[in-house]
This record gives structure tokens, C-alpha cells and sequence, in this order.
């Protein structure tokens, strides 16, 4: 990690990083629209049990990186609720549901 030496600098990094971590959501939501494809119902395209294993998955990660690992469950608990709609959507647009 860089040592900056302004406040300028700092801001540049986590100006970098935002972009980086948009750019991994973006990825992601990729991957949730392929997964629709290999689901047949909207049970399977809201699977709540693989849900709450990602949740346990990324606060544990959250607290093996000494990150508050409730502001990681709320994050992916948004974007999680975000993607499933919108892999609904997309299930419902190509099985004409
Ligand atoms: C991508 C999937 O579809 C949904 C989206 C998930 C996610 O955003 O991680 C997890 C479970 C599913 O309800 C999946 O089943 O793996």
C-alpha cells in the first residue's frame, strides 16, 4: 500500500479504488444475469440458503481483514437484493413467466 504524502494523493487512491470496486459490482452482477440461465424457477433464481452462505462467507472475510463485518453485511445484503431482482427480471424476460 502507498505511503501519500498529501491529502491530494490519498484522495486520488481511494478515487482508484472506487472505480476498481464499481468495476468488480459490475463483474458481478455479470455473472448473476449468467446464472439465471442455468436456474427453472424463481425459488431457484432466489436461492435463500446460497444467500446466507455468501453472507457468512464475506463477514467472516470482513473480520479476518479487521473490517466492521456489520458494514460488509449490510453492503452485500443491498446489493444482493439489487442483483436477485434483477436476475428475477431477467428469468421472467427469457422463460416468458
Ligand atoms: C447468483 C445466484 O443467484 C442469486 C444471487 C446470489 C448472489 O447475489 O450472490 C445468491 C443466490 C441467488 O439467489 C446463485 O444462485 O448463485
Amino acid at each position: 500500500m502507498k505511503e501519500c504524502k498529501t491529502l491530494q494523493e490519498v484522495r486520488e487512491e481511494i478515487d482508484k479504488i472506487d472505480d476498481e470496486l464499481v468495476e468488480l459490482i459490475a463483474k458481478r452482477n455479470r455473472y448473476i444475469h449468467q446464472a439465471a440461465s442455468f436456474k427453472n424457477s424463481i425459488e431457484e433464481v432466489k436461492d435463500e440458503d446460497r444467500i446466507d452462505a455468501v453472507k457468512q462467507r464475506v463477514r467472516a472475510k470482513a473480520i479476518e481483514l479487521d473490517v466492521s463485518p456489520n458494514m460488509i453485511s449490510e453492503l452485500f445484503t443491498k446489493m444482493i437484493d439489487e442483483m436477485v431482482e434483477s436476475e428475477i427480471a431477467q428469468f421472467r424476460d427469457t422463460t416468458n413467466f
